[in-house]
């Protein structure tokens, strides 16, 4: 199985690759069509889909995958998200959803005022390249669940669904 990754970023090659480790797997560089930092679930999503596309166009027989990491306003608070796409090799499109945690408020403050999640944690951590090792969620969990885990489950859920319509096809 040939996957290709819409990303070069460590954490969500390495996710993918836990969880298919069999496959060859490559990460290259995508559009994601959507702004630097998606803003809502939808566009979070949109990203991840445009990246797994892409893959998937770029060569026969692979299969595509996208993850994309945002955030999104609820209930007067703002809230990490994140999510996967998956499409196979026959075009087939599968997504999924990740953890969510809220931020706190003086992160929350400086996406309000435009900057990236990746230059505040920067910031706030005072270490560089957060965003490609445990990520935010890994910071305000105290490292339980670091980005890698967590896309690796969605990844884990993508992947599930896949095998599910294989199943359901070959029966
Ligand atoms: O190289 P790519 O694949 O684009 O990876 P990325 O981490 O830069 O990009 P994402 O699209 O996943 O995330 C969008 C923005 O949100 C930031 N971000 C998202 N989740 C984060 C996290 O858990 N920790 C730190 N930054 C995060 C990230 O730095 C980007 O500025």
């Amino acid at each position: 199985m040939n996957i290709l990754v819409g990303s070069r970023n460590p954490a969500k090659i390495n996710a993918v690759q836990a969880i298919f480790p069999h496959a060859k797997i490559d990460g290259i560089e995508v559009a994601s069509q959507v702004s630097s930092q998606p803003f809502s679930h939808e566009e979070t999503l949109e990203g991840a889909i445009n990246r797994a596309r892409e893959c998937a166009q770029t060569k026969k027989g692979v299969m595509g995958i996208g993850l994309e990491g945002g955030v999104t306003e609820l209930s007067g608070q703002i809230y990490l998200c994140n999510w996967g796409s998956l499409v196979d090799e026959e075009g087939n499109e599968f997504t999924a959803a990740g953890a969510s945690i809220p931020l706190p408020e003086e992160v929350a403050n400086g996406l309000v005022k435009g900057k990236e999640l990746g230059d505040i944690m920067e910031e706030y951590t005072q270490q560089q390249g957060i965003r490609k090792k445990e990520g935010a969620i890994g910071v305000f969990t105290n490292q339980l669940v670091d980005r890698q885990a967590m896309f690796s489950h969605v990844v884990t859920l993508l992947k599930g669904q896949y095998e599910f319509t294989q199943k359901r096809m070959a029966e």
